[in-house]
């Protein structure tokens, strides 16, 4: 079994990259919770098939397992979905030593997630990502958290899971939609780490999408190293090294607000998000036409949209960004390529150029 290894001292973990193992979650999540003996299964309601196997699996390894199926969709990441984790953990009497573990896209790992952090002040939390998305990105790294009806992703807590597992057949049910979205992260690994992974991505995007197996569990498992290089360096965003993952993500996350939860998808706002990101760059002066236009080819052949809506009024996606987490005193921050594979934080972005950016067609 390929796996990558998420080096943080005493909250280290195994991401497992298989395909088509579902019999192995249980022992997987033996080694990796060898203190647990009760489990409480999160999935949505397209993914609570899934999530039964995967319980099957826990009970035949030792776990007394409860499981709660919350809607699917960004919706779901409140507190009032939230709330009701909670009392399914009360209703097993879990203690400390009771596992949350995550079966779903990026929403089910964020909201369970932060159940996970949070109750009983921290339990332990298995990943088990079934989108593109989150294979790629939500399942690695411990950002968990909830949405503000005002602001994506507010409300969360840093919180590493004891394990990943990636099991590249569930994305056999996953609609193409859901599947481009999770792309718009790996591209962004391009962008901001890793100049001959776009190369990659670009002359191997047919295949991409097609899903060939190859393909896909190299692009997941080096995505997941890259990101895992980034976290094993600065854990929390404390230094600003984490913050390049958030490159595209002060657009996406005033999109996904004004435009209403589940809109777009976050994948989709993150591809538009860097669109306009590579645009500011070049209007700041930081890079020349080509970044931006490479970008912007790969990201419609994955069917992504690439710019702003013009119905969002501006007033509204400039005030979403200045309570962006990386905003400081309410001053706009942006992550922006300097070239292809590296990215910096700005914060000397005049406002009119970012306003020029979003009227963009
Ligand atoms: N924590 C992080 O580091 C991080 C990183 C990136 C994104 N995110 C968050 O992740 C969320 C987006 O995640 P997502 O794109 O996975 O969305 P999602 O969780 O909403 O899943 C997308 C859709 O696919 C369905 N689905 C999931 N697995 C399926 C399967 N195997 N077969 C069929 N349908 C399936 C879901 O029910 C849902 O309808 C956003 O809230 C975003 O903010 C978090
Ligand atoms: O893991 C990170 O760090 C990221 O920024 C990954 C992003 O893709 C992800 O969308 C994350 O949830 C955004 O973080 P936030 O701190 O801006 O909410
Ligand atoms: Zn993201």
């Amino acid at each position: 079994m390929e796996s990558v290894h998420v080096r943080l001292g005493p909250r280290s973990y195994e991401i497992a990259l298989t395909t088509a193992q579902p019999a192995g979650v249980g022992p997987f999540a033996r080694r990796a919770l060898p203190a647990s003996t009760a489990a409480l299964v999160v999935s949505d309601a397209n993914t609570a098939s899934l999530a039964n196997d995967v319980e099957a699996t826990l009970r035949a390894n030792g776990f007394r397992t409860a499981s709660v199926t919350v809607p699917a969709g960004e919706g779901t990441k409140s507190l009032a979905e939230l709330s009701n984790l909670y009392d399914a953990l009360y209703a097993m009497t879990a203690d400390r030593r009771t596992a949350v573990v995550a079966v779903g896209g990026g929403v089910v790992g964020d909201l369970g997630g932060f159940a996970a952090a949070t109750y009983n002040r921290g339990l332990p939390l298995l990943m088990v990502p079934t989108t593109m998305l989150a294979m790629v990105d939500s399942s690695v790294g411990g950002k968990t958290g909830v949405n503000h009806p005002k602001g994506k992703n507010l409300i969360g807590a840093f919180h590493q899971p004891a394990g990943v597992w990636i099991d590249t057949a569930f994305l056999d049910t996953l609609p193409d939609r859901e599947f481009r979205s999770g792309l718009a992260e790996v591209v962004k690994y391009g962008v901001i780490l890793d100049e001959p992974f776009f190369d990659d991505l670009e002359a191997n995007a047919g295949d991409l999408l097609a899903r060939e197996p190859a393909t896909l569990r190299h692009v997941v498992g080096r995505s997941c190293r890259l990101k895992a290089d980034v976290v094993e360096k600065d854990e929390r965003e404390e230094t600003g090294l984490r913050a390049v993952l958030n490159y595209g993500h002060t657009f996406a996350h005033a999109f996904e607000t004004v435009g209403g939860y589940g809109g777009w998808l976050h994948g989709e706002a993150v591809a538009a998000g860097m669109v306009c990101a590579a645009r500011l760059a070049e209007r700041h002066g930081l890079i020349g036409p080509v970044l931006g236009q490479r970008q912007l080819a790969l990201l419609t052949k994955f069917g992504l949209p690439t710019a702003s809506k013009p119905e969002w009024p501006m007033d509204e996606l400039i005030a979403v960004m200045r309570r962006d987490k990386k905003a400081a005193g309410g001053n706009l921050r942006f992550i922006l390529p300097t070239r292809l594979g590296e990215v910096r934080l700005f914060d000397d972005v005049p406002e009119a150029l970012v306003r020029d950016v979003l009227a963009a067609p």
